[in-house]
């Protein structure tokens, strides 16, 4: 394997690196602030300010401290949440209150339908999507394919082991074929194993769909091992501290656990992180 890199950056730039070409999704100046239910009204600051620039085709991670507004990000470029300030665009065109066409999301929870097969399940991904049935059957096919699920088409998600049934609901999403893919927290009820082989999964994807993907995860190990860029949050109200470049070869896989270079990345996100992980949790780092 080529050797690899990380920048070495000071830890506290708050903008991306300028992208070339256009950016598929663009944050300019991204706030949002929830009102708190109950009497006082209290203004949450759950996020921002934010500039972030996304690639076409890139794998950008976003880590963070618990509570930092990591969620909230990815719910407004999702298009499932309106900023209370700035702008987010996905291919030019304001993002807000609804999935923009050429995006799918896929959440941490397993929302797979036990009530419906595995392929029944996947097809419901294209319930809104006017195709004739040839083409309809070929997404199917291919999406059941692209996920190993071929020989579990007729089989129920009771049926199916944890790491199955998430696989099942990325399936969901590629039948739409979307130009960016959300995740959030996709594995987070996983254990470790299965995380590592659903990260090839993924990994896999994304070198066959040439899409997007922007990973919410709060996994530093799992950002290391599946991002070209990364993006480390501040406690909440988060903002962008730093911004990661692994340097990996496009056709990476769950192997560079094993590199040198992958524990240096885990690193110096920690070395970013921490203090604000430990803001998160009430406990302020004092300096020695
Ligand atoms: N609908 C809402 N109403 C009020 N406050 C909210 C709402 N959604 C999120 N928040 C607050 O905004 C902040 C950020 O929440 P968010 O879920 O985005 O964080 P996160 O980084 O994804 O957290 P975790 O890592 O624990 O999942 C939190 O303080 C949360 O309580």
């Amino acid at each position: 394997m080529t050797s690899i890199m990380t920048t070495s950056k000071p830890i506290t730039p708050t903008r991306t690196p300028s992208a070339p070409g256009a950016a598929q999704v663009s944050l300019r100046g991204v706030d949002k602030e929830f009102i708190r239910p109950g009497r006082s009204g209290e203004t949450v600051h759950a996020l921002g300010p934010i500039d972030l620039d996304l690639r076409r085709g890139e794998f950008f991670a976003v880590v963070g401290p618990s509570g930092c507004g990591k969620s909230t990000l990815l719910e407004l470029v999702a298009g499932l949440s309106t900023a209370t300030r700035g702008d987010v665009t996905f291919e030019g065109k304001p993002i807000h209150n609804r999935i923009p066409d050429g995006v799918g999301v896929v959440f941490q929870e397993d929302a797979s339908f036990p009530w419906l097969s595995v392929r029944e399940n996947i097809a419901f991904g294209l319930r809104r999507i006017k195709i004739d049935p040839k083409e309809r059957e070929r997404r199917i096919e291919n999406a059941l394919a692209m996920m190993g699920l071929t020989s579990f088409a007729h089989s129920f998600p009771a049926q199916l082991s944890g790491g199955m049934r998430q696989r099942v609901c990325i399936a969901r999403t590629l039948v739409t074929e979307p130009r960016l893919i959300l995740l959030d927290e996709p594995f987070g009820a996983l254990d470790q194993q299965t995380r590592l082989l659903m990260g090839d999964e993924v990994l896999n994807l994304w070198r066959k769909t040439g899409a997007t993907v922007f990973l919410i995860t709060h996994a530093l190990d799992e950002a290391a091992m599946l991002a070209d860029r990364i993006g480390v949050m501040s406690a909440r109200p988060g903002r962008l501290i730093d911004i990661v470049e692994t340097g990996w070869p496009r056709d990476r896989d769950s192997r560079i656990v094993q590199e040198e270079a992958f524990g240096a990345i885990t690193a110096r996100l920690w070395r970013s992180l921490r203090a604000e992980s430990m803001k998160a949790i009430g406990k302020p780092e004092v300096e020695p």
